[in-house]
């Protein structure tokens, strides 16, 4: 064997954190999702790219199940999380969110201090025994979210008096507070400014380091930036996957080519 499909090999049997194969997504009779099989990698960042309504969301929903709450919304096909499959029947999908964990589009922290925005899922989950337990786990997902420092003093302030890009890195910190093993990020940056944008791209770097990482970006200087495995998709189907900086120097798909010389999109 030659040291390419050593590499490859090592890739595949090691590192492989979600497996999806043959996902089809229907919102009732749209067929949203067509076909898509791809490896997410564990400790990667995986960047969703592709034009607008090409299923991005849509897919990156299916990894943790939260097409489930969209009641026309049907996924066939296999997903697995270290082996399991996440439709099956004895998965509970909130133990699967504390998993595999979730940021959105705009910043929407919960209406309570910015304490218990992220005590909130430990509590929940039963994490935590005894309160210097939770303000241990408080403090780390905080520091996680390169937050603590500037939030340390006033805990008991609602998390919606924050900056909008204070408000994501909360639910950043939120979002790691469970523990998860993937974190998926729905365009997390489009309502912040570019020195929030900043942090938080600096933030997804580092938490590569404990965690697969998928984002959905619309730029792709930032799929460029942060992730080192990117995902084309057009009209439902994944066109191309594949090490970023391939994907963005030398595409094998005309599709991709054009997407990213902006000739579509
Ligand atoms: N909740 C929903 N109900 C019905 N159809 C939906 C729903 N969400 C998405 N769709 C449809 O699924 C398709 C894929 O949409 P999706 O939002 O996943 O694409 P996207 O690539 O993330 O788009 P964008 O970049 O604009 O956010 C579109 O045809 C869209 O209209």
């Amino acid at each position: 064997m030659d040291d390419a499909s050593t590499i490859e090999r090592d890739v595949t049997v090691k590192d492989v954190k979600i497996t999806a194969r043959d996902v089809q997504v229907y919102y009732g009779d749209n067929h949203a999702i067509k076909d898509v099989t791809v490896d997410i990698l564990d400790k990667t960042v995986t960047a969703f790219i592709g034009p607008s309504g090409c299923g991005k969301s849509t897919f990156l929903r299916c990894l943790n199940r939260m097409n489930d709450t969209i009641p026309i919304c049907r996924v066939e096909g296999n997903i697995t999380l270290d082996g399991e499959d996440i439709y099956d029947k004895r998965v509970d999908p909130v133990q699967l969110r504390a998993k595999v964990g979730m940021v959105f589009q705009k910043p929407n922290p919960f209406p309570k201090s910015i304490y218990d925005n992220v005590a909130y899922g430990p509590r929940i989950h039963g994490l935590t025994r005894n309160r210097a337990e939770l303000d241990a786990i408080v403090e780390k997902s905080l520091r996680r979210a390169a937050l603590w420092d500037e939030v340390k003093d006033r805990l008991d302030a609602p998390g919606t008096g924050l900056s909008g890009g204070q408000q994501q890195r909360l639910c950043i910190a939120r979002a790691v507070a469970t523990s998860p093993e993937v974190l998926l990020m729905d365009e997390p940056c489009s309502a912040l400014d570019p020195i929030a944008t900043a942090q938080v791209e600096e933030l997804i770097d580092e938490l590569r380091a404990r965690f697969a990482v998928v984002i959905v970006t619309h730029s792709m200087q930032q799929a460029a930036r942060v992730s080192q495995r990117t995902a084309f998709f057009h009209l439902g189907s994944l066109v191309e996957y594949g090490e970023t900086g391939q994907i963005f120097t030398n595409p094998r798909d005309p599709r991709t080519e054009s997407y990213i010389t902006g000739r579509i999109g």
